[in-house]
């Protein structure tokens, strides 16, 4: 669901403000540290409980103040739904439903699924597995209902396993006993991540391919342990190195995408600007799974100049115009997203100054 209108307060060097965004285009443009990320980051916020510029809540709060509070109408087809999350300095969490309490944060990615494309959107190939993991589950977790509850359940049987091997002093045929709930619930969270990795390759590739026709990438998805075994059967040939470990070292927590050219690791092979391109495809292209499940996402694109030409900068606005999604942009320069939009799309202009947004004059899209 879109959003209709959009309250952040004290939030970062935003004390308040409050606009009414586009469904479709919104160009926010300002000089650095005037407080363009920081609506990024506000929605962010509201869509998975925490920033994604840093895990500590209170640098995200303003200095001196006691609570940061996001607030937005989501529109629906006929009315309009309001989601509000307070954060305070002390670590305690709000988060509203239409005006109730709820106690998990995924009545909100729910309603409002986010995807970000910022500068450090590299880390998706760069960094460990645990962010490539993070973001099998974010489709997973969209795509099929049964995703989350079998991953919280199996999060906790894991930990349990662990917290045994770790304390030593555990026979491999208890440890068997605990292993049924790790294998039940491990099976289906590795089977959705599996059938959500098939479905989105197709995607992936013909959005990569309309951003740019010569780059031939592939998605190997690798489920964290032999691949010719059940994982019933990994843990139990796995079991005394687990003792010897102290953790267990094989299992869905162990799963992976890996992106791969013909000549390698995509990492390895490709250009920074050609890794932008590749990273922005995937997120564009789960994006896309959710636009044709029916539920349109909003998407945050942060900086987006940064190391992409004129052309495959276009070209990439196109893709998001085409999703049909609510997009949010920031820009240090309102000129190089000038003519990248189709005269149909409604495009609104900010300007943000010292954490004062307003709302301009456009361009020729206007
Ligand atoms: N906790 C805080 N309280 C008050 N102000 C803060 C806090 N944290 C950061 N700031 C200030 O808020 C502003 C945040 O700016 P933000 O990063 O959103 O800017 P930006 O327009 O995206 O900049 P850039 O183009 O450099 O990325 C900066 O001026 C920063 O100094």
């Amino acid at each position: 669901m879109p959003l209709a209108r959009l309250d952040i307060a004290k939030l970062r060097n935003l004390t308040k403000i409050q606009f009414e965004p586009s469904h479709q285009v919104n160009v926010i443009v300002g000089e650095n540290g005037s407080g363009k990320t920081s609506v990024l980051e506000a929605i962010h916020l509201l869509s998975y409980g925490r920033s994604f510029r840093s895990h500590k809540h209170k640098t995200y709060i303003q200095h001196d103040q006691a609570e940061c509070i996001v607030f937005a109408q989501l529109k629906a087809s006929t009315s309009v739904f309001p989601i509000g999350l307070k954060r305070a300095r002390d670590g305690a969490i709000d988060v509203r439903v239409q005006g109730e309490k709820v106690h998990s944060i995924v009545e909100l990615a729910e309603r409002l699924p986010v995807q970000l494309i910022n500068p450090d959107a590299f880390r998706l190939l760069e960094g460990s597995p645990k962010i490539r993991r993070q973001f099998v589950d974010w489709g997973a977790f969209h795509f099929d209902v049964q995703f989350m509850p079998a991953w919280r359940d199996w999060q906790k049987a894991l930990k349990q396993r662990n917290s045994l091997l770790k304390r030593g002093k555990i026979s491999p045929n208890l440890l068997a006993a605990f292993d049924q709930e790790l294998i039940r619930l491990g099976g289906t969270v590795n089977e959705v991540r599996q059938a959500y990795v098939k479905h989105l390759i197709p995607y992936f590739k013909t959005v990569l391919n309309a951003l740019s026709d010569e780059l031939d990438v592939s998605l190997n998805f690798t489920q964290g342990w032999d691949a010719q075994k059940t994982l019933a059967e990994a843990l139990e040939s796995g079991v005394n190195r687990d003792i010897e470990l102290g953790y267990t070292h094989s299992g869905p927590q162990r799963a992976d995408l890996r992106v791969k050219t013909k000549a390698g690791d995509a990492l390895d092979t490709l250009s920074r600007g050609q890794q932008k391109l590749v990273v922005s495809a995937l997120k564009i292209a789960q994006g896309q799974v959710l636009t044709d499940m029916g539920r349109p996402l909003v998407f945050l694109v942060d900086d987006l100049p940064a190391e992409l030409d004129a052309n495959h900068r276009q070209k990439l606005c196109r893709l998001l115009e085409s999703l049909n999604s609510q997009i949010f942009i920031t820009s240090v320069g309102s000129d190089s997203l000038d003519f990248v939009w189709s005269d149909a799309t409604d495009v609104r202009h900010f300007a943000m100054r010292n954490g004062e947004l307003q709302r301009v004059a456009g361009d020729l899209n206007e």
